[in-house]
């Protein structure tokens, strides 16, 4: 039985990341696939550039290669605050004994070009994102001025280059703006908005291949004849798949018959970046799965780890001819299921999405609320709630049996209590690692 330190660093090398050239599509950030709100009769913001070849852009995709920009940003000088544009040298040591005046000779709202060349002695009434005109340097907010007709009175000295927002202070032209390998939520898409990034290369979604196997299993449509059971791995793991950012490719129900499995694991490689199958993994009589993908001349990496629930989880990978279809043979029962699928799979389709950093289970420290218990032997997951309270983590185990066919208590869970090999009790308010499976 590997450990699961040895499984893992097995298991996320396997794994090699989409291709920065091959695997990759646009998106064009003007299509969202939302109502088209951009298009509405009073909206200004025309759109006329729709998306043609880009599909929808929608947040979290991972972006393929680097952007930079051939703007500044600020693109030009501007006022951070309504007040009035200044030549320092005419206010930096006013005061409200001894103000300066100066005369209003233009007024400059946002998206407007200013006309004149503030001279000595004058002032230009500005607002908040509107361009300097030549010859000021410092803005005076509002606040500290006082308002005389055509004069503005400055009460206060303002520091040189105050409230000036100055051109590529932010960012200068041909930086690299955003790295490829990231996540494209809000804040990098404001960045792409401002920039008019509209068509964007991100990486194309993993393609995951899954089926379930067992003769006993049935779609959950279907009614229960004696000794079925429902097959409900399938649903739950094509969920984690498209939380992942992949694509599912469901493959139904495979019965425990070799030739069965054999054409459905053929098709599955043949189609997939990764396979995930669950059950027939174990050592019964109808647990074909090893055997079949070594007779399809898979590699088998990882049979059995010590972990509780999860032991029998195997791992194999298929050559091709851009990078390895690596097959994950989780274990049936359905808690060791998705365990096996948070603590492995998802950090492997995160890595071969593209994501450059990240990808890694990530564990929190808590607090244990009550007393979690483990044989010792394996590296056991208590699966449960994962909570803040006064600002320090808890971990709360599910109520009812911890058995691996026990899916009941598994709903609400959002994080596992790791109990490491040789550990059989943390007691209640001691501290336990907590492997997040909230995404
Ligand atoms: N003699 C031994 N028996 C078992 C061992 C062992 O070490 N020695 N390991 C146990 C452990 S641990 C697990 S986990 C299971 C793994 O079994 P398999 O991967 O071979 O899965 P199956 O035998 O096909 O099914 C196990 C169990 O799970 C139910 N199941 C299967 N698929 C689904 C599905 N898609 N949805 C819901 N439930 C499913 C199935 O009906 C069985 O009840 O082996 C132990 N045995
Ligand atoms: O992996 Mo099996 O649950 O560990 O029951
Ligand atoms: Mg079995």
């Amino acid at each position: 039985m590997l450990s699961v330190s040895d499984a893992e660093n097995i298991i996320f090398n396997l794994v090699q990341p989409l291709n920065t050239q091959q695997d990759t599509e646009l998106v064009d950030l003007l299509s969202t696939g939302d109502t088209l709100l951009d298009l509405s009769p009073w909206s200004d913001g025309f759109s006329t550039r729709r998306a043609r070849d880009a599909a929808a852009l929608r947040a979290d995709r991972i972006l393929a290669s680097q952007v930079t920009s051939e703007l500044d940003f600020p693109h030009w000088d501007n006022s951070a605050m309504d007040g009035y544009a200044v030549r320092y040298e005419d206010v930096y040591n006013c005061n409200e004994d001894k103000p300066a005046v100066l005369e209003i000779v233009e007024e400059i709202p946002a998206g407007v070009q200013p006309k004149s060349t503030i001279q000595s002695g004058q002032a230009a009434r500005i607002f908040t994102g509107a361009v300097m005109p030549t010859g000021t340097d410092t803005v005076v907010m509002q606040e500290r001025t006082r308002r005389e007709g055509n004069r503005v009175i400055i009460l206060t000295a303002p520091k040189l280059q105050e409230f000036v927002r100055k051109r590529g202070m932010y960012y200068r032209a041909g930086e690299q703006l955003l790295p490829p390998g990231i996540l494209l939520k809000a804040s990098e898409i404001a960045v792409l908005a401002a920039f008019q990034c509209t068509q964007l290369k991100v990486f194309r979604r993993p393609r995951v291949a899954i089926f379930s196997t067992g003769d006993e299993l049935v779609t959950p449509d279907k009614p229960l004849q004696p000794g079925q059971i429902v097959d409900s791995n399938r649903y739950a793991l094509a969920t984690l798949i498209r939380q992942s950012g992949a694509e599912p490719i469901m493959l139904g129900i495979v019965k425990d018959k070799p030739e069965a499995l054999k054409e459905a694991i053929a098709y599955a490689i043949a189609h997939a970046d990764i396979v995930i199958s669950s059950g027939g993994v174990s050592v019964g009589d109808y647990d074909y799965v090893e055997q079949i993908l070594e007779s399809l001349g898979g590699k088998i990496h990882v049979r059995d780890i010590a972990t509780k629930p999860g032991k029998p989880l195997t791992v194999a990978t298929f050559e091709n001819d851009v990078r390895p279809i690596v097959y994950f043979g989780l274990p049936g029962n359905p808690v060791a299921a998705l365990v096996t699928f948070w603590r492995f799979v998802q950090p492997a389709i995160k890595k071969l999405s593209g994501l450059a950093q990240g990808w890694e289970p990530v564990y929190i420290k808590a607090l244990a609320r009550q007393e979690l218990c483990s044989g010792g032997k394996r590296e056991t997951y208590v699966w449960g709630q994962l909570s803040v309270k006064n600002g320090v983590y808890e971990f709360q185990p599910a109520g009812g049996l911890q058995n691996s066919g026990n899916l009941i208590n598994l709903a609400q869970t959002n994080g596992l209590a790791v109990l490491p090999v040789g550990t059989t009790l943390i007691a209640a308010k001691e501290q336990v690692q907590v492997l997040q499976i909230g995404s």
